[in-house]
């Protein structure tokens, strides 16, 4: 098959690197000069260090001739570029299925992403959303992973996850579209916490209690919005959440350790030199959780440690503080 990548970050390269296994892949990208320098040295040094770019990737800097001859696209910009990149690959006419593997809800809209593409993409286009526990380094290093392919038509989802699957990677399939979405949105925001608790030197209990209780607000949002408890349950839940809060490779996670060590949010970001989607995720699932009236505590206080100048200490001693209830409740 012919897969054109839209997005050469980390999570871009790595895909390709990982697919042109079994593909023939081209990347984009919107910067023009990072791809140039990616053909030139058949590296992505910026973004994704360390890794050769295998034979069977192209670059090609124009996007209608990237599109040409594929046969199914994937879209890993983040979720910020997300809406723009659908409307430059909709301007060009394309009728093969479009797939992402971005995770979050679109900044400021509080929508889902495949909210976004039944907005900007022609009606009839097959779309579905991969995700899971996937760090790119591991990945691009060809480590075994198991991933899981969302797609609402199950015949689509199940092609297309037979068409990803190769020897190590195993790409499940799955029709929760909502629930595989929200999974990747919510454990990012719990990476963060993961990381602000780890950084205080908390500990594992700590960490562990943070893991399962943000399970449970992941699984109470989720449930609202129409995902099915099976998928918080599996890779694009809890398994991404495990991977995420206590992985020292995940970018949302060195974001919470650094808010511990008392450093300034947009000194944090300016650093990483990287997408850490829970940042700006956190407020978009407040506001969903606000509009449905569920309790989301975790996530209320990783944002009030972001964006009200809280204390990570006075955060989780806030959170220890609320009155006991029963661990278990409907939304
Ligand atoms: N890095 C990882 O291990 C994984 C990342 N993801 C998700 O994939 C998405 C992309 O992440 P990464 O590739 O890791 O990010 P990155 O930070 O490594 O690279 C971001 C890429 O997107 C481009 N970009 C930045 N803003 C853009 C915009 N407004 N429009 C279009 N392009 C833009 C940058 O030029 C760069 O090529 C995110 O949603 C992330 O959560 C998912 C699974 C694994
Ligand atoms: O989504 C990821 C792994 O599944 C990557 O997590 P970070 O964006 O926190 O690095």
């Amino acid at each position: 098959m012919k897969i054109t990548i839209l997005g050469a970050g980390a999570w871009g390269s790595a895909l390709a690197i990982s697919l042109a296994r079994g593909h023939e892949i081209t990347l984009w990208s919107r910067d023009a000069a990072h791809l140039a320098e990616i053909a030139r040295t058949r590296r992505n040094e910026r973004y994704l260090p360390g890794f050769e770019l295998p034979a069977a990737v192209s670059i090609e800097p124009e996007l209608a001739r990237a599109l040409s001859g594929a046969h199914l696209v994937l879209v890993v910009v983040p979720t910020a570029g997300f809406r723009a990149t659908l409307r430059q690959l909709a301007a060009c006419d394309i009728g093969v299925p479009v797939i992402w593997a971005a995770k979050g809800f679109e900044p400021d809209t509080a929508k889902l992403l495949h909210q976004v593409a039944q907005e900007e993409l022609p009606g009839g286009i097959e779309r579905g959303v991969l995700s899971g526990p996937s760090f790119a380094h591991e990945v691009a290093q060809g480590l075994p992973c198991a991933l899981t392919f969302a797609a609402r038509e199950p015949a689509f989802a199940h092609h297309t996850a037979v068409a990803l699957n190769h020897n190590r990677m195993r790409v499940y399939s799955t029709t929760d579209v909502i629930g595989v979405e929200l999974g990747g949105a919510v454990k990012n925001v719990m990476a963060i916490a993961a990381g602000i608790s780890d950084g205080m030197g908390f500990g594992h209990n700590a960490r562990a209690a943070l893991i399962t209780r943000g399970l449970a607000e992941m699984t109470r949002l989720g449930l609202c919005l129409g995902g099915r408890l099976e998928t918080f349950m599996g890779l694009a839940g809890v398994g991404d959440l495990i991977l995420t809060c206590t992985g020292d490779l995940s970018r949302n996670r060195t974001v919470g350790k650094q808010l511990a060590a008392g450093r300034d949010l947009a000194t944090i970001l300016g650093e990483l030199g990287h997408t850490a989607e829970g940042v700006h995720t956190c407020a978009e699932v407040l506001k969903k959780a606000r509009q449905l009236g569920i309790e989301m505590p975790i996530s209320q206080q990783v944002y009030r440690v972001m964006f009200e100048g809280l204390s990570p200490r006075q955060a989780v001693e806030d959170l220890l503080s609320r009155e006991p209830k029963a661990e278990y409740r409907s939304a």
